[in-house]
């Protein structure tokens, strides 16, 4: 890097990544592990959203909340969980996880690796460059030999209705960071964050009311969504399908927030928290220096390249390409990016066939996720629905979990359902679904059976050790076999 002028540098890279999320940091070290020469460049948190206000935060608040409720499923254990959860220790639990918000280990590891770590909001400047103006004011210039990678994330996307500003409304951000539980709480969202903030908050306390539009985790096979809401309600909290928020007021910024629903009642609540989807972190990064359109998704191609953009330099990674919202998802684009970068830049041939290793296939046919919920949402490939809806033939297979003897000395009177959507034409899996306690840690294999296409003539041979909650898998296979 050079001194310019007072306050202002130049530097050329290899690689220049824009942001340093779980994302960003992964297509950082791929390329450093190459050989390449990097800057990253972070205008908040090193270590993004995931780290500090989504993913970790998050499940280390929740972990507390599914532990005591896993306890009392159990007979000689439920009475010995008899207090109520110490929501002092389960904060301080999370301020642990997130080092009290503060990013110094995680922005020591980036130097660690060699990459040069410029703190500052990042734009692009036209092909290959970018400029950050730094949070003391200091303006850096950077050229990229190589690639830009985009890795900026997304934000929060709030409706449109009025006086959602005077609410101040909760996001991921106080879901997440709040020490304090407020005694009722609205949350506006069925998707994964409005279920995971329900779960969490409910457990810590809260009077939680849930307000859904449709249907709870409405891209998952209908029975996750049913096995939730019956737990939440069990729980104590609401929840409402079919309804809308069409107003809010907050007079008094001290006082409750009340919202008005489109069925014309009205609601008060201490918090109302937004889980109503993301928007992407790229209304002000420079994209319309390069022809493209500020704030929007950017589609790119397997390698995760930017589409539209010539010269094979800008990338796309992350939930800024809206391929699948999720940390691991991100973070296997970063690597096989990361390769394709570093290929490209030695000039050797690059491996974007289908399952290639410059090739981001998974996204298309195995993303994996867990709600950690109570119970537990599991799921990879393809839904029934979704399955049959890209014109595959397929056979649904469904089985209680209770029929493993496994899940029956998990939990007493365990209840979670399983299902696989298997290709007929193949006789391999499109998708597998698990919902129930302890779940989470199935899931893997099912990714495995999933992106590997196994034979389901071969999965037979693939034993689960008895007795464990995997056993699901011989019920799941032997009702295929005698359908
Ligand atoms: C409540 C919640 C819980 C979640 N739980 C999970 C989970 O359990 N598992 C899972 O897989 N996924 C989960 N997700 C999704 C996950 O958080 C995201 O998929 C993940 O954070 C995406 O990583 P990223 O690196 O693309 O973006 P981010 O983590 O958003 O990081 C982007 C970074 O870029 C920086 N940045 C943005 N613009 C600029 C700029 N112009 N210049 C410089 N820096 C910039 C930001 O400050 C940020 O640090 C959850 C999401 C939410 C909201
Ligand atoms: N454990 C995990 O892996 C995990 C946990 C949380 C979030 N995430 C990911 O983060 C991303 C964001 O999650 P999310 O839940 O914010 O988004 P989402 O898009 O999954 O769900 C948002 C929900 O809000 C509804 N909605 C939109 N506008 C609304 C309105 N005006 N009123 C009422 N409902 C409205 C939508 O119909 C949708 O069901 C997702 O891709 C999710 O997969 C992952």
């Amino acid at each position: 890097m050079s001194a310019t002028s007072d306050n202002q540098t130049g530097g050329i890279y290899d690689v220049i990544v824009l942001g340093a999320g779980p994302v960003g940091q992964n297509v950082a070290d791929h390329a450093r592990a190459a050989g390449l020469s990097v800057a990253v460049v972070e205008r908040e948190l090193v270590g993004g959203e995931c780290s500090y206000w989504a993913c970790v935060p998050s499940k280390a608040l929740l972990r507390p909340v599914i532990a005591v409720a896993d306890a009392r499923r159990v007979d000689g254990a439920r009475q010995a969980v008899t207090g109520r959860l110490d929501t002092g220790r389960v904060f301080a639990r999370r301020n642990r996880y997130v080092t009290d918000w503060d990013d110094t280990g995680q922005a020591e590891w980036v130097k660690s690796i060699g990459a040069d770590l410029f703190r500052g909001h990042g734009r692009i400047a036209g092909p290959r460059r970018v400029t950050v103006t730094g949070d003391d004011g200091a303006h850096h210039s950077l050229t990229a030999r190589h690639a830009v990678a985009i890795a900026t994330g997304s934000g929060p996307a709030l409706p449109d209705i009025p006086g959602i500003e005077e609410a101040r409304p909760w996001t991921n951000r106080h879901g997440t960071d709040s020490s304090s539980v407020p005694a009722r709480l609205v949350v506006v969202g069925g998707g994964g964050v409005g279920v995971e903030m329900a779960t969490l908050w409910q457990g810590l306390g809260s009077q939680v009311t849930l307000l859904v539009r449709r249907r709870l985790l409405p891209r998952m096979e209908s029975f996750a969504g049913e096995l939730i809401e019956r737990s939440l309600t069990e729980a104590g909290a609401e929840v409402r399908t079919g309804v809308q928020v069409t107003g809010l007021r907050r007079p008094d910024p001290a006082g409750p927030v009340t919202l008005t629903l489109d069925d014309g009642g009205e609601l008060e609540a201490d918090e109302v928290l937004f889980a109503t989807g993301r928007a992407p972190a790229t209304g002000d990064i420079g994209l319309d220096t390069v022809g493209l359109t500020p704030g929007s998704w950017l589609d790119v191609d397997t390698t995760c390249l930017v589409d539209g953009v010539d010269g094979d330099w800008l990338y796309a990674l992350g939930d800024v390409n809206h391929r699948a919202l999720l940390t691991h998802q991100g973070k296997y684009q970063a690597r096989t990016a990361g390769d394709a970068i570093a290929a490209r830049a030695a000039g050797r041939p690059v491996d974007d066939a289908p399952w290639g290793d410059h090739a981001t296939t998974a996204d298309q046919h195995a993303v994996p996720q867990v709600f950690f919920t109570d119970p537990e949402a599991a799921a990879v490939g393809l839904s029934a629905e979704q399955a049959t809806g890209a014109g595959h033939r397929v056979q649904v297979v469904d089985v209680e979990f209770d029929a493993a003897q496994g899940a029956k000395l998990y939990a007493d009177g365990y209840r979670g359902h399983a299902r696989m959507v298997v290709d007929l034409d193949r006789e391999v899996l499109l998708g597998v679904t698990f919902v129930g306690p302890g779940v989470s840690e199935l899931l893997h294999s099912a990714t495995v059976a999933v992106a590997g296409e196994v034979p389901l003539k071969r999965l037979r041979h693939a034993i689960a050790c008895f007795p464990t909650v995997s056993e699901i898998w011989l019920f799941l296979l032997a009702a295929y076999r005698r359908d």
